[in-house]
């Protein structure tokens, strides 16, 4: 059996070809998320416990009723198209190793999300908090905050991404309230540690890949999310596949009004792997353009992350020592980003 190094360790990796079958709706269910805008104590308690099941069966679930217009999203997909079909020298003028905050462009192949892989089939931009160059945070050498880069002349490009950015970083909010409580922890429990979250917003474009003649090239190589969690908005093409408890890989197509969200190992490190990290990649064999905007949510630089109480069962130890959010963050993207700016 093949595997795959994360930030958490070594997986299992199946050696089965490309084919998924679509995952069952007990496998990644749709949760509605209603109760945490404005819902009963009760129906929040019962949501919390089936995100909870979703957590430690799959660590991934989708969410309707989610809060997020629906002309939000398609502005920023429609942002998207607009940035890619730029000229490349454009696009070159925003390229991340121009960045020291890891913000911009990366080209075909420039990532390469598996170690063993060869280079991801997608092109990719990436914005985060904004944070002034001359903020504390910033001077204090902390990478991951800086300022983001923009295409010049593109300000309805740039107002649709922020504005997501915005949306999704308040929807986190609402999700760590169900995470929380899903926990036996406070409501408010994290919000101390979301002041300044390390939360990036990507948008990628994949060519189609009819043919894979090259299983060490693909959309994305297998990988675990460095995060929290990943909110992900998909456009109607699929191309997603996650690995099941039984090393299987499941569909896990686009659902209309629907985000996909899934656990990261942040949240593994919380939970001490009671919430599961789990593994996915991206082939998209459909013969057409897709477009994608995964939200990555962590929390502040300067939060450790370690096993939250309850979370360290009486049988087990606990699997992570403590880490600085910051500094776990930077770790992986050294590992995965040639031109990463922590490196430069
Ligand atoms: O494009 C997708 O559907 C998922 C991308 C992904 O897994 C990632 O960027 O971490
Ligand atoms: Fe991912």
């Amino acid at each position: 059996m093949a595997t795959v190094m994360t930030g958490n360790g070594e997986r299992r990796l199946p050696a089965t070809g490309f084919d998924a079958r679509v995952a069952g709706c007990d496998e990644i269910p749709v949760l509605d998320l209603a109760p945490f805008a404005c819902g009963a104590a009760a129906a929040r308690q019962a949501l919390a416990m089936r995100l909870r099941e979703a957590c430690i069966r799959s660590g991934f679930f989708y969410i309707r009723n989610h809060g997020i217009p629906q002309d939000v999203v398609a502005s920023v997909f429609s942002a998207a198209k607009d940035y890619f079909a730029l000229p490349d020298a454009d696009k070159m003028a925003t390229h991340v190793g121009r960045s020291r905050n890891n913000r911009g462009y990366a080209a075909l192949l420039e990532e390469n999300t598996d170690p063993s892989g060869a280079g991801d089939l997608h092109e990719s931009f990436d914005i985060a908090l904004d944070v002034p160059a001359d903020d504390p945070d910033v001077l204090a050498g902390k990478v991951l905050y800086g300022p983001n880069q923009w295409p010049t002349g593109r300000p309805a490009l740039r107002a649709a991404l922020e504005r997501y950015h915005a949306e999704m970083c308040a929807l986190s909010h609402r999700l760590l309230a169900a995470f929380a409580l899903s926990l036996a922890l406070p409501e408010d429990y994290f919000e101390p540690m979301i002041r300044k979250p390390l939360a990036t917003l990507r948008v990628l474009h994949y060519p189609p890949q009819p043919e894979v003649d090259d299983a060490r090239r693909i959309g994305t190589g297998a990988h675990t999310d460095y995060e929290c969690f990943t909110i992900l908005a998909q456009d109607d093409v699929p191309a997603l596949q996650v690995l099941s408890a039984q090393d299987e890989w499941l569909a896990a197509p686009p659902v209309p009004g629907c985000f996909l969200v899934n656990i990261g190992d942040q949240m593994a490190r919380w939970t001490n792997d009671r919430y599961v990290s789990t593994v996915h990649r991206v082939i998209n064999r459909t013969g057409r353009e897709r477009y994608s905007i995964p939200f990555f949510f962590g929390p502040d630089y300067d939060t450790v992350v370690t096993a939250l109480p309850g979370c360290v069962a009486a049988d087990d130890t606990q699997r992570y020592a403590p880490i600085r959010s910051g500094d776990y963050i930077n770790e992986r993207f050294t590992a995965t980003f040639a031109n990463y700016g922590g490196k430069l």
